[in-house]
């Protein structure tokens, strides 16, 4: 097997979207959460361009251990002096430095020629190494530069002592055939000594994570890429979607260092501070890339998850996969929900609840689990169990005991309990009212993003007359949701 480089530019080319700016703190936040996922360098900024962004570097460069912090230069000394300036803190550093070499970029961004191109990069790579042993240099709009100029860059800033040079197909103007062929041009015709080849490919086409494939397969080490695909115009290549795509294909050889049960809460938290909402249908993390909606999809998934699953969502960090039920469900699917709802149906009243079911549905866009109840005539609204308070008593070195107050259809119950901390003592106190045998067979709460006003989401499975119901619920007071979340299991049974 052999190890592909990530190097994330989520806080570089991401950060140039309109609207994606991050404050330093943000920033912080991001570069840690990258850490966490094992990305293998993390391009923090370009200081030059402002003091906010050289702050960043700095401070970035000071919070975070084991990436490599890179930051972005012009083949200007300018520059490549401020750049390491920044990077003064970093423990691992790299400066990116680089020039356009297609003929559009020499003739009128720089109303140049190749030669003189090369010289200047050739200059700007043996200043930066003055800096810095780890320098990389880009070429770019390399997609879109003749392969045989573009050799004579690559080897003359190799000889120069570039350690890894980037081949941008920065206008992502590239097909992934001609992509890997230019990567393997370069292999081919380079001495690359100990120097390695990068991705960088954008998303014009909608050919980003091909090309980056491509350019892996045929011989690049190092993939630049975004989390959520975040980029200059249509966006950069989504790290998930490679990540994913080379684990999901052992057989192909490659391998990263990216804990990929982190990619889910990575992905929210740059989605949220970036105020950037991901499609739903993005590949990997968006909100329907493991939801099953049509008929023939739920029945396969619920009878062996490998009909319609490639990815175990557990893989990425989402909890299970989802059957979201629409007129395009079949009967499966809707059993299935009212066995999880404790409903068992025969198959005769179970063909009339679905033709119930599907003009219900052709009306709605997607059916709720009161829908159905209302359907089997066991409307949850009527019996549902709604908190009136709750007030718990908790800390150090004192008794926790909680105290809830509890509507059940229109009936108001008090009770208090004490307990092994205040989780235990709030479950215990709707125990003292709802008396009946119940035991938590399992109890997650996880942090939505992070902070300490962040949201937890308390997942929870309660066992009652040998079947197992599912409560969810999200709240800011991790005690008020795992009691929601009791509730909210206990609702589904209570009704009968
Ligand atoms: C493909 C990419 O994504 S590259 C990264 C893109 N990111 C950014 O541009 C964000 C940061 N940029 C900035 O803050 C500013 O553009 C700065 C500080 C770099 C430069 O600002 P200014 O000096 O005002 O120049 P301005 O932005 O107007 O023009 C860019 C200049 O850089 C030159 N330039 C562009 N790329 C390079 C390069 N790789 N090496 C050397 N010079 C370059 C251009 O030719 C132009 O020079 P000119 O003014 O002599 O014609
Ligand atoms: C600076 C380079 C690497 C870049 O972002 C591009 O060419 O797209």
């Amino acid at each position: 097997m052999e190890r592909i480089y990530v190097f994330d530019t989520t806080l570089r080319d991401g950060e140039q979207v309109p609207g994606c700016q991050l404050n330093t703190i943000e920033k912080i936040e991001v570069a840690r959460a990258l850490e966490e996922l094992g990305v293998d360098i993390i391009e923090a900024g370009f200081p030059v361009s402002s003091p906010g962004d050289f702050n960043s570097v700095v401070e970035i460069s000071k919070a975070v251990t084991w990436p490599v912090i890179c930051a972005l230069t012009r083949a200007v000394e300018k520059d490549i002096e401020v750049a390491a300036e920044a990077l003064k803190y970093a423990k691992r550093k790299r400066i990116h430095t680089g020039i356009g070499t297609s003929d559009p970029h020499i003739k009128y961004k720089f109303n140049s020629n190749r030669e003189e191109i090369l010289e200047r990069a050739v200059k700007a790579v043996k200043y930066a190494r003055n800096f810095v042993d780890d320098v990389e240099f880009y070429a770019e709009d390399a997609g879109r530069t003749e392969n045989e100029y573009l050799a004579r860059v690559v080897q003359a800033v190799i000889d120069a002592g570039a350690t890894v040079v980037n081949i941008p197909d920065t206008t992502g103007y590239c097909f992934p055939d001609e992509y890997g062929a230019k990567i393997k041009y370069l292999i081919d015709h380079v001495d690359m000594k100990n120097a390695i080849l990068s991705t960088h490919c954008h998303q014009d086409l909608g050919m980003a994570t091909a090309n980056t494939i491509s350019g892996i397969i045929n011989g690049a080490r190092q993939i630049e890429v975004t989390i959520n695909g975040v980029g200059e115009r249509a966006g950069n290549t989504p790290l998930e979607e490679v990540v994913m795509a080379l684990k999901s294909h052992p057989e192909r050889g490659f391998y990263t260092n990216i804990n990929t049960q982190k990619i889910y809460a990575t992905s929210r938290l740059v989605s949220n501070l970036m105020n950037m909402p991901i499609q739903p249908n993005k590949a990997i993390v968006g909100r329907n890339a493991f939801a099953h909606s049509s008929g023939i999809h739920q029945d396969g998934v619920l009878k062996n998850v490998e009909t319609y699953e490639i990815i175990n969502p557990q893989d990425v960090g989402i909890d299970s996969n989802s059957i979201v039920l629409t007129a395009r469900s079949g009967r499966a699917a809707l059993k299935n929900r009212l066995t999880m709802l404790g409903i068992k149906i025969e198959t005769e009243e179970l063909d009339k609840v679905y033709q119930k079911f599907l003009e219900l549905a052709d009306k709605k866009k997607t059916v709720t689990d009161d829908d159905i109840l209302m359907l089997v005539g066991k409307d949850s609204r009527l019996h549902r169990i709604k908190i009136d308070y709750l007030q718990v008593l908790c800390g150090i070195g004192v008794r926790d005991v909680a105290s809830i107050g509890l509507n059940i259809a229109g009936e108001h119950f008090e009770a208090t309990a004490t307990g092994n901390g205040p989780v235990d003592a709030a479950i215990r106190a709707v125990k003292n009212i709802i008396r009946r045998k119940i035991t938590i067979k399992e109890f997650l709460i996880q942090a939505i993003s992070r902070g300490s006003d962040d949201t937890g989401k308390v997942h929870m499975q309660v066992e009652h007359d040998g079947m197992v119901y599912y409560g969810f619920a999200a709240n800011t007071d991790i005690v008020a949701a795992s009691v929601e979340a009791f509730i909210d299991a206990v609702n589904k049974f209570v009704i009968q």
